[in-house]
This record gives C-alpha cells, sequence and structure tokens, in this order.
C-alpha cells in the first residue's frame, strides 16, 4: 500500500526506418561491426546481483546467419545455481515489495529511456547478431516493443492501483494490491527480445521477484538486458538470470513450495510440460501457482473472392515470412479464393523467389536464416516430405542451406488437402501452406480454418466486402486471439492490438495489458470501521438489549 503521484502517459516508440544515408543506419551499422568483430564475450548468470559464469556445461552462442561465428560463451545452470538463484529472490523480496510502486516504476521508465536513447544500438545489434534479425525486425521487437512493454505497464499498473472499492457511512474500504506469495519463475523464448524481457519484468513491476530462464539462444540479448535493467537501477536479486535449456532450473524450481508463478513464452508442448509438473507438485505449495503461459500457433490468411490482391499478395509474404517466419503470430497458412489465386499467383511466387534472404550485416537483406541447427534440419524434413508428398506442389523456395548459416529459401507449399501437415503443425519457419477454394465455398474454408488447427492465436481476413469479413469474424471468433482484417496477422502493437491467443496457444492472458498484469497481483481487501460499534445488540432486538 503506498501513495501514488500520476505516472506519465505512454506512447508507442516511433519505429525508425535505417533507410541508407539516414543517421540511425550509420550509428547501427557501427555498433553491429564493433559487436561482431569483438571476441567472444561471456554469457554469465546473475544472482542476487553477482555475475558469474554458472556451474554446468558450456555452450556457445553463434550467428544464425553465420554459424561459424561465435558471440558468446556461457554455460548451463545447475540446480545448486537454481537454489542460490531461488534464495537471491527470496532475500531480496521483501524490500522490493515494501518499496512505493513509484519508486519501482521508476526503474523500469529510466530502462525504457536508456534503451530508447544510448542502448538502442547495442539491444539492436544483439538481437540481430544473437538472434538472426534483420534491423527492422530488430528495431521492432528490442527497442520498440520493449521499451513500449516497460512504459505501457508502468501505466496499466497505476490503473490496476486506482481501481479501489466503495465504502459505506463509516467505513473505509480499500485493495491492497499484494505481490504473490512467493517468486515468480519466468521462461522466455528465442524469438523476441521484448518478450524475454516483459516476462521477469511484469512481475517484477507488481512487486515480485523473479528467477529469469531466457533461451540459450537468445542469451546474447538476455545478459545485455539484465546489464540493462541493472543500470537503470534494478535493486540485487530482484530478477535472477539463470542461463542454459533450464531442465536443472525447473528440477529446483517447479516444486519449490514458494513457487508462486510461473510466466512462460514458448512452445506448447514445453508449456504443457510444466503445467503437467506443477500440477504433480500442487499439494506442495504454499499457494497456489499462477499459470500465465503463451505458446504456438498456425496463423492463418483467408483471402476472400472481394481481395484487393496486392493486400492479399503482400500480407501473405511479409506475414509469413518476415524473420523468417519465426513469430508465433506467423502465417503459415493460406486458404485463398480461386479467382484471386489465379491472379496473384505469378507476382507471389515471383516475389517470393526474389526476397533477399542473407546475413544479418547485410542490411539490405529482406529475411536471414533460421535459429539453429534444429530448426534447420526440422524445415529440411518437412520440405522434403512435401516434395514425396503427390497432394503437395511446391511452387517458391524449397531449398536450403547450411553451409554458411542456417539457410531456409521462403517456402510455398499448395496442397489441396486440408488435413495435411503444412495446416495444422507449426514449423515456426518459412513454409506457408496454401489452399486454393473455389469462390462460391467461402463459408465452408471458414469451417476448415477454424477447426483445421488445434492453435488459435493470430488470423487475418482480406476481404472488401464487408458482409464477409463479418462473416469471417463471427465463424473465427474462438480461432485467433488477434484478429486481423486487410492486413498481415503479425505486428501487434503495445498498448494497440494486447497479444495472445486461446486454445492450444495459450492462457491469453495478453502480454503487455493490464490482463496480464493482474495474474501478478494477490489482491488484499481492507475493511476500517472509523467509528466501530461497542455494544452487541441489534435494534430488531429492543432496547434492553446490549
Ligand atoms: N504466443 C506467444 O506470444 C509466443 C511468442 C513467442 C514465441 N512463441 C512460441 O515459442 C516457440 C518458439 O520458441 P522456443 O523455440 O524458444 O520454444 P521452446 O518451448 O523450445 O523454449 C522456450 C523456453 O523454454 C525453455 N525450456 C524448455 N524446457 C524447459 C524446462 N524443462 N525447464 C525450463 N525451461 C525449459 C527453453 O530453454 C526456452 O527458454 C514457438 O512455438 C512459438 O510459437 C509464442
Ligand atoms: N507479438 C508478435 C509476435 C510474438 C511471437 O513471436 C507479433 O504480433 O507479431
Amino acid at each position: 500500500m503506498d501513495a501514488r503521484t500520476s505516472v506519465p502517459p505512454p506512447v508507442n516508440e516511433p519505429v525508425r526506418s535505417y533507410a541508407p544515408g539516414s543517421p540511425e543506419r550509420a550509428s547501427l551499422a557501427a555498433r553491429l561491426e564493433e559487436m561482431a568483430a569483438a571476441e567472444p564475450v561471456e554469457l554469465t548468470a546473475c544472482i542476487g546481483g553477482e555475475r558469474r559464469l554458472p556451474g554446468g556445461e558450456s555452450f556457445e552462442v553463434t550467428m544464425p546467419s553465420d554459424h561459424h561465428h561465435v558471440l558468446g560463451r556461457s554455460a548451463h545452470a545447475t540446480a545448486e545455481d537454481a537454489a542460490a538463484a531461488v534464495q537471491a529472490a527470496q532475500a531480496a523480496a521483501p524490500g522490493w515489495a515494501e518499496l512505493p510502486f513509484d519508486e519501482r516504476a521508476a526503474v523500469f521508465l529510466r530502462a525504457a529511456d536508456l534503451l530508447a536513447g544510448p542502448w538502442r544500438d547495442t539491444l539492436n545489434a544483439a538481437t540481430m547478431l544473437g538472434q538472426g534479425k534483420t534491423v527492422q525486425q530488430a528495431e521492432i521487437d528490442a527497442a520498440c516493443e520493449l521499451i513500449d512493454f516497460l512504459r505501457f505497464n508502468v501505466a496499466f499498473a497505476a490503473q490496476i492501483h486506482e481501481v479501489q472499492p466503495i465504502s459505506s457511512p463509516g467505513v473505509w474500504n480499500r485493495t491492497d494490491y499484494r505481490p504473490l506469495d512467493g517468486f515468480v519463475y519466468a521462461i522466455t523464448p528465442f524469438n523476441f527480445t521484448a518478450i524475454a524481457a516483459n516476462l521477469p519484468t511484469a512481475p517484477a513491476l507488481m512487486g515480485n521477484t523473479v528467477v529469469w530462464k531466457p533461451s540459450p539462444t537468445q542469451q546474447l540479448a538476455a545478459s545485455l538486458t539484465m546489464d540493462l535493467l541493472t543500470a537503470a537501477g534494478l535493486p540485487a536479486g530482484v530478477i535472477n538470470l539463470l542461463p542454459g535449456d533450464g531442465l536443472a532450473v525447473s528440477d529446483v524450481v517447479l516444486p519449490h513450495r514458494e513457487l508462486a508463478g510461473l510466466h512462460f513464452t514458448g512452445s506448447a508442448a514445453t508449456f504443457q510440460h510444466l503445467w503437467q509438473e506443477i500440477g504433480r507438485n500442487i499439494s506442495g505449495y504454499a499457494a497456489y501457482p499462477r499459470i500465465v503461459g503463451e505458446t504456438g500457433g498456425k496463423d492463418f490468411i483467408v483471402v476472400h473472392p472481394s481481395a484487393d490482391p496486392a493486400v492479399a499478395r503482400t500480407a501473405m509474404i511479409r506475414g509469413a515470412f518476415e524473420y523468417s517466419g519465426q513469430k508465433c503470430s506467423a502465417a503459415s497458412r493460406a486458404y485463398v479464393a480461386r479467382s484471386v489465386w489465379d491472379q496473384i499467383r505469378g507476382e507471389l511466387v515471383e516475389i517470393t523467389d526474389g526476397l533477399a534472404v542473407g546475413d544479418v550485416r547485410d542490411l539490405s537483406a529482406f529475411t536471414s536464416a533460421v535459429i539453429d541447427q534444429r530448426a534447420w534440419t526440422k524445415h529440411r524434413d518437412a520440405i522434403e516430405r512435401a516434395r514425396a508428398d503427390a497432394t503437395c506442389e511446391i511452387v517458391a523456395g524449397g531449398t536450403v542451406d547450411d553451409s554458411v548459416g542456417w539457410f531456409v529459401r521462403p517456402t510455398i507449399i499448395v496442397s489441396d488437402d486440408p488435413g495435411n501437415e503444412v495446416f495444422n503443425t507449426e514449423y515456426f519457419g518459412p513454409i506457408l501452406g496454401v489452399l486454393v477454394y473455389d469462390d462460391a465455398d467461402f463459408d465452408r474454408v471458414l469451417e476448415v480454418v477454424d477447426s483445421g488447427a488445434p492453435y488459435g492465436l493470430t488470423g487475418a481476413v482480406i476481404a472488401d466486402d464487408r458482409d464477409a469479413v463479418l462473416r469471417a469474424s463471427r465463424a473465427l471468433r474462438h480461432a485467433a486471439g488477434n484478429f486481423y482484417v486487410n492486413d498481415k496477422p503479425t505486428g501487434a502493437v503495445v498498448g494497440q492490438q494486447p497479444f495472445g491467443g486461446s486454445r492450444t496457444s495459450g492462457t491469453n492472458d495478453k502480454a503487455g495489458s493490464m490482463w496480464n498484469l493482474i495474474r501478478w497481483t494477490s489482491p488484499r481487501s481492507i475493511k476500517e470501521t472509523l467509528v466501530p460499534p461497542t455494544s452487541v445488540g441489534y435494534p430488531h432486538m429492543g432496547p434492553e438489549a446490549s
């Protein structure tokens, strides 16, 4: 409970263009070159503010687009590291929870401003080199989305604190937005620096302390994010970073009595495993852990006969192939009316086959390599299966090359079998399945889209006919937590399109919104009677009752 002043009203961080000749391009290019030329850096854990290498087996962080290029060296956190991180989180908890909200908020507002200014090139360059993002994709993630998460969450948290109960005469009721009764475990994916930072910082803003386990392939940007938060004044022990695969960490953290919450983003399979582990341990917790998880997708684009062909083509290419399709929101299945398909097929294939796919240091690249050998192999195998499948035709891409980086050409597979794996399996890469339907079958195809995959994350309808938009919106109400009309299904902006999906895609708690922050507080209702009664009797008992 604390008195607060008003917080700065947030606005979305403007996306810089990095166009040739722009000052931001020159500045970023210089930092990129400097970081790429540097000796591999040591990517340490941060436990109670102390930076040190964990005790487990070492691993290297390499460039996806140049896999011989080692950017950093780290090691897997052990059970001992995990126990130390939990202890550090517990030790920091009372002081952090007692700090007035404004003081906590100031740390994250400061981090946002540092990132918008002197840290921008560094985190963008780390995200480009370590996670294989082009400059545009790094800018919308590591700079803008992360700055937005930090600033908007402060404003959303302040709004939550303002939600207070009514009080009847003689009584003052209050809601005390307590942190959870224990620590939060944040496990984050490789593909977004912003998500990796949001998952530990959102619970921390609400007064919790956190054990943060980022993805090994995101470790370079994760380590720098920890440095940024420290530079912004985050006290030691509030967020404790543990590098590595997390297996030994989970053995310690998941059954821990004080585990109060899991904040996860990653694949559905990993989330289900973690949830099962929590379920297995349910009788051993001090309080029921909150479970928030955003997972995979099989995101769709439905193209109606009334669609503008250029809009459909652009949404398909950008939606499917930006960041090589490694966004949970990426379009990976498209259902296209035959009349539109006949108009766009030629250009769609020509543009896709012409996309510049290269090293992230080449700022003219449209996209780059997939994240690692495992992803590359998965895509190579999926393409080979499609090549051998009589119901599939690979009309664009279909080639892979691992000689320098983990490259998979943007690939379009047309199939007339709606049950084919290209329409229901999340590959998490640059493969788009296309089903061409007869114009008269729009309503039937909406049913196929709705039931064709187990996910419910993002989707788009491309149509100029308002009635078609309405029919799609109704039929696909539960098929996507983020639904787009005449746009690609990627690129949600904090504060504008709160992000998340249901079904197998997650708990839909909408990252970067009030709904997510609510999960990290355990409200306490306080009633204070201003002039308390001093006699036991009630009027109905008569004047003699005392
Ligand atoms: N819905 C969303 O908002 C969203 C956003 C980004 C990514 N994703 C999804 O994430 C997936 C891609 O990311 P990924 O490859 O990093 O996912 P992943 O599930 O392989 O890994 C996610 C994280 O879990 C960790 N992990 C795995 N097993 C663990 C264990 N037993 N204990 C502790 N940590 C463990 C990994 O090391 C990593 O940090 C895709 O399915 C994508 O759709 C979803
Ligand atoms: N929020 C991002 C996707 C995050 C998942 O990878 C988008 O909307 O494109």
